[in-house]
């Protein structure tokens, strides 16, 4: 089912909107992920789309139907949360079958319900146990079941997996892109951990702001970023910026195009500050001082000052003994200028 918002709006406290004016279309089928720091509108997002709350202006459309002001279960939607929230004195089976039984559906059926989705989740061996005996991996994957149990018209997840450790993180990550593409259902998953996001996604959600900064497929967000701060909250290393009118009276300047002139800051990927010049870099590269540097087995990171300011640098490149000057040069995959709203507007 498709997910639409149209003008929506949330403000909590009038007159201040948490979220502003959101619009954006979720296809169906897809796993969306709602990715962003603390306190940008990702849970709030996804409540107004379960109907836990209900626009302050907007509406909000499931394929063709207005929904904007129905209850999340006439919107049948089903839910994982961050802490399972299992009911304890059932076991595996009796949880997954929890929401037919009050919907009272025939004992048999829906034991064969749970059943076909233990094994879908692969619990289908721990059916008799108490849900306390199981592991938090295997306690999410029955929790996932039981909010499948009714077929829902799209399923979200909050946080799904910040209560395990980081080697269950990832087996669960991919399992649950699994079962999202063995059952085909439209699916939001919020997160702060972008490596989460860009792992499991077809499309990414960056909220902050009261607004959505960037709505795109995973490697658009780290290749072309629409704006300073997607730049800097997506990539595993520091982005560096600086004051574009540093480079003035370089040699770079000539390289940069039409956009320098329009440009304020400068932001570079430390992934992409480095010595050899080749296709993939400006012709022209910068004069800086090496400060610092250490190598950790396969990667070394520098440490540079470039007309006072320090730039960070990661890779493969060997590495210089410190106080030497060095031309480093910027690779163009991971270059960009920033205009005075911090907008990238390298290739305009
Ligand atoms: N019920 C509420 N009443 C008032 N303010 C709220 C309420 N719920 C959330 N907020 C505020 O709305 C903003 C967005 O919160 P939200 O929980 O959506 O962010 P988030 O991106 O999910 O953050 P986190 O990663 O910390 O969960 C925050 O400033 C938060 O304090």
């Amino acid at each position: 089912m498709q997910v639409r918002f149209s003008h929506v709006s949330l403000a909590f406290t009038p007159g201040k909107d948490t979220l502003h004016d959101l619009n954006f279309t979720i296809n169906d089928g897809e796993l969306v992920c709602l990715l962003g720091p603390s306190g940008g509108g990702k849970s709030t997002t996804l409540n107004l789309i379960s109907g836990l709350l209900v626009p302050t202006n907007g509406q909000i459309f499931f394929d063709e139907q207005d929904v904007t002001n129905l209850s999340p279960l006439e919107r049948k939607i089903g839910m994982v949360f961050q802490n399972y929230s299992l009911y304890p004195h059932l076991n595996v089976e009796n949880n997954i079958a929890f929401p037919l039984k009050i919907a009272h559906w025939p004992k048999e059926k829906r034991l064969a319900r749970a059943a076909e989705l233990a094994k879908l989740v692969h619990v289908d061996d721990q059916l008799k146990k108490s849900v306390n005996e199981l592991s938090g991996g295997q306690q999410q994957r029955v929790a996932i079941a039981r909010a499948l149990a009714k077929d829902p018209n799209i399923l979200l997840l909050d946080e799904p997996l910040s209560n395990l450790d980081a080697r269950l993180r990832m087996e669960m990550r991919d399992e649950i892109r699994r079962i999202q593409q063995e059952t085909k259902i439209t699916t939001i998953f919020v997160t702060h951990d972008q490596s989460e996001a860009m792992h499991i996604s077809d499309s990414v959600m960056v909220l902050h702001a009261a607004q959505i900064q960037q709505y795109s497929k995973p490697n658009e967000l780290y290749d072309h970023p629409a704006n300073e701060f997607v730049a800097s909250f997506i990539g595993d290393n520091p982005l560096n910026t600086f004051d574009r009118a540093l480079l003035d009276d370089t040699a770079l300047r000539a390289d940069l195009g039409p956009a320098y002139d329009q440009a304020s800051q400068v932001g570079v990927r430390a992934e992409n500050m480095v010595l050899t010049k080749s296709e993939e870099t400006f012709p022209h590269g910068i004069k800086c001082k090496l400060l610092k540097s250490h190598r950790y087995g396969l990667i070394s990171t520098r440490l540079y000052s470039f007309k006072g300011v320090e730039l960070d640098a990661t890779g493969l490149t060997e590495i210089h003994s410190t106080d030497e000057e060095v031309e480093v040069f910027f690779q163009k995959r991971g270059f960009f200028l920033f205009d005075e709203a911090g907008r990238n507007i390298t290739n305009d």
